[in-house]
C-alpha cells in the first residue's frame, strides 16, 4: 500500500528529482509536475494527499495553484519550498491554508518527517475539510482550525445555530494528533441540573440514592481525546466554577469518590451567545471565559456565505434524493435565487431540513423554488423591488410571494398554463391576469 499520492511542483529538475527519488523511496506514489500548467493538469486527474509546491514556477505560481485546488476539492495539506525572499509570502500563505514551509536550502529527512506526520493524519479530516471550502471566508477559518489543531490550547468557536460549530469541532479534533482518541460532545445546555455532575464528573457506587454502579462523567470518557462543551454560555453558575476548577487543576473526581483524576484531554467549547456581553452582565464568570477563549473562531451565517449555496443545495437534494431512491435532482435557477435571498435564520441546519422536505414532497426530480419555501418567501428583500424588505408592504410581500409560487406552479407544469392553472385552483384567465398583473413573462417558466 502506498503511503499516499504527493503531488510535487518544482521547476529546478535537480531538486524536483531527488525530491522524486527520496519520496518513491519513502512509499509515496508521487508526480512530478515542472510548471504551474503541468500542476493544473495533475489536479484535474486523481487529488493528490499532500501538494508540496514551489513557490515561483516559470509560468505561474503555487499559491495559484493552491488556491484553485482548494476551491475544487477543500483544503488539502500543502507545503511551499521557499527561496528567501519568498519568507513573506510563504508566512501568507500558511495563515491562508497551507500547512507549513521550508526554506531552500533544506533538510530533506525533516520535510519527509512533516510528509510522514500530515499523511498519517489525512483521512476523515480531509472529508471534513470539505466543509471549509466553498467560501473565502471558510477557508479562512478551515485554516486556523487545521493550525490550532497542531497546538494543545483551548479553542472557542462561535457562531449562530446551525452553521456548523461542532462539524467546526470535530475538523480540530480530526486534523490534530489526538485523532484516535474520543471525540465526547457535550450539549452544556441540556444538563439537567440534579444530573449534570454525575453525567459530567461520573459517580461511585452509592454516592446518591439510585446511583446503583459505577459511572464514568464526560470528562473521563474524553480521556486523552477532544472535550466538546457545546452550549457553553448555557452552563449554570454552579457548574461554571466546577469547570473552571476542573481547567485550573487539569483534575476531577467521581461524586462520592476519593481518587484524583487527571483530565488529559483537549477543551474545545462553542456558543451561539455573545459570551463577552454576559460576562459584563456578569452572567459568564470572566476568569472562566478566559480560560476558553484562547483560539476563538467565528463562523459567518450562511446569508453572508452566499457563494456555497449552489454546492450546498446541490450536495443536500442528492443526499436526499439518493435516501429516498430518486433518480438525479435538479435545482432550478430560481430555486438558488430564492435561496440567495433568504435570510437562513437556522443556517446550514435549516437549509438541510428544507431541503429534505422539498425533495420528499416534490416530483422527484426537480426542486423548485416552492418546494423549498412552501409559505412563499416572506424574507426576501430583494425581490421587493429592489427595496429594503423591511420597508415592503403586506402587498408587496403577497405579490413577491404569489410570484415565486405561480413560477414554480408554471416550470413544473413545463410551462402549460392549463396544467399550472389546474394545480393552483385558479380559472386560466385568472392565472394569466396574474401572470400580466406580477409581470411574469414565458421566460420565467
Ligand atoms: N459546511 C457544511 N457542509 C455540510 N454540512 C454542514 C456544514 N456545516 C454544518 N453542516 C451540517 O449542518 C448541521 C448543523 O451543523 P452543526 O450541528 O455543526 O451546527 P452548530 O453550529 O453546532 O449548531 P447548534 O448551535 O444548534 O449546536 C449538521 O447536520 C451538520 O452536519
Amino acid at each position: 500500500m502506498t503511503a499516499g499520492r504527493i503531488l510535487v511542483v518544482e521547476d529546478d529538475a535537480t531538486l524536483g528529482q531527488s525530491l522524486q527519488q527520496r519520496l518513491v523511496l519513502e512509499g509515496y506514489t508521487v508526480r512530478w509536475a515542472r510548471s504551474a500548467a503541468e500542476a493544473d493538469s495533475a489536479l484535474k486527474g486523481v487529488a493528490p494527499d499532500i501538494i508540496l509546491s514551489d513557490i515561483r514556477l516559470p509560468d505561474g505560481d503555487g499559491e495559484t495553484i493552491m488556491r484553485r485546488h482548494f476551491e475544487r476539492f477543500g483544503l488539502v495539506p500543502v507545503i511551499f519550498m521557499t527561496a528567501y525572499g519568498d519568507i513573506d509570502q510563504a508566512v501568507r500563505l500558511v495563515r491562508d491554508g497551507a500547512v507549513d514551509y521550508v526554506s531552500k536550502p533544506f533538510d530533506l529527512d525533516e520535510l519527509v518527517e512533516t510528509l510522514h506526520s500530515i499523511s498519517r493524519r489525512k483521512s476523515s479530516s480531509a472529508q471534513i475539510g470539505a466543509a471549509f471550502a466553498g467560501s473565502q471566508a471558510m477557508r479562512k477559518i478551515g485554516a486556523t482550525l487545521l493550525r490550532a489543531a497542531e497546538i494543545d490550547l483551548p479553542v472557542l468557536i462561535l457562531g449562530e445555530t446551525g452553521t456548523g460549530k461542532e462539524v467546526a469541532a470535530r475538523y480540530v479534533h480530526e486534523a490534530g494528533p489526538r485523532k484516535k482518541l474520543p471525540f465526547i460532545p457535550v450539549n452544556c445546555g441540556a444538563l439537567p441540573a440534579e444530573l449534570a455532575d454525575s453525567l459530567l464528573f461520573g459517580h461511585e457506587r452509592g454516592s446518591f440514592t439510585g446511583a446503583t454502579g459505577v459511572h464514568r462523567g464526560f470528562f473521563e470518557e474524553a480521556d486523552g481525546g477532544t472535550l466538546f462543551l457545546d452550549e457553553i454560555g448555557d452552563l449554570s453558575p454552579v457548574l461554571q466554577v466546577k469547570l473552571l476548577r476542573v481547567l485550573e487543576t487539569r483534575e476531577f473526581r467521581r461524586l462520592g469518590g476519593s481518587e484524583t483524576r487527571k483530565f488529559a484531554a483537549r477543551l474545545v467549547c462553542a456558543t451561539n451567545r455573545d459570551l463577552g456581553a454576559m460576562v459584563a452582565e456578569g452572567q459568564f464568570r470572566e476568569d472562566l471565559w478566559f480560560r476558553i477563549n484562547v483560539i476563538a473562531c467565528k463562523l459567518p451565517p450562511l446569508r453572508e456565505r452566499q457563494e456555497e449555496l449552489p454546492s450546498l443545495l446541490e450536495s443536500f437534494a442528492s443526499a436526499a434524493a439518493a435516501r429516498l431512491g430518486h433518480g438525479r435532482i435538479v435545482v432550478d435557477e430560481a430555486a438558488y435565487e430564492a435561496a440567495k435571498r433568504h435570510r437562513w435564520p437556522g443556517n446550514i441546519r435549516e437549509l438541510i431540513n428544507r431541503v429534505d422536505r422539498a425533495v420528499a414532497l416534490g416530483d422527484g426530480k426537480a426542486l423548485f423554488e416552492a418546494d423549498l419555501f412552501p409559505e412563499g418567501l416572506v424574507q426576501m428583500p430583494t425581490d421587493l423591488g429592489g427595496s429594503a424588505g423591511a420597508n415592503a408592504t403586506l402587498s408587496d410581500v403577497r405579490n413577491a410571494a404569489e410570484r415565486a409560487h405561480i413560477k414554480a406552479a408554471l416550470a413544473r407544469a413545463d410551462g402549460s398554463a392549463k396544467e399550472a392553472a389546474e394545480s393552483l385552483g385558479v380559472s386560466r384567465t385568472t392565472l394569466w391576469e396574474k401572470m400580466r398583473r406580477l409581470n411574469i413573462g414565458p421566460d420565467d417558466t
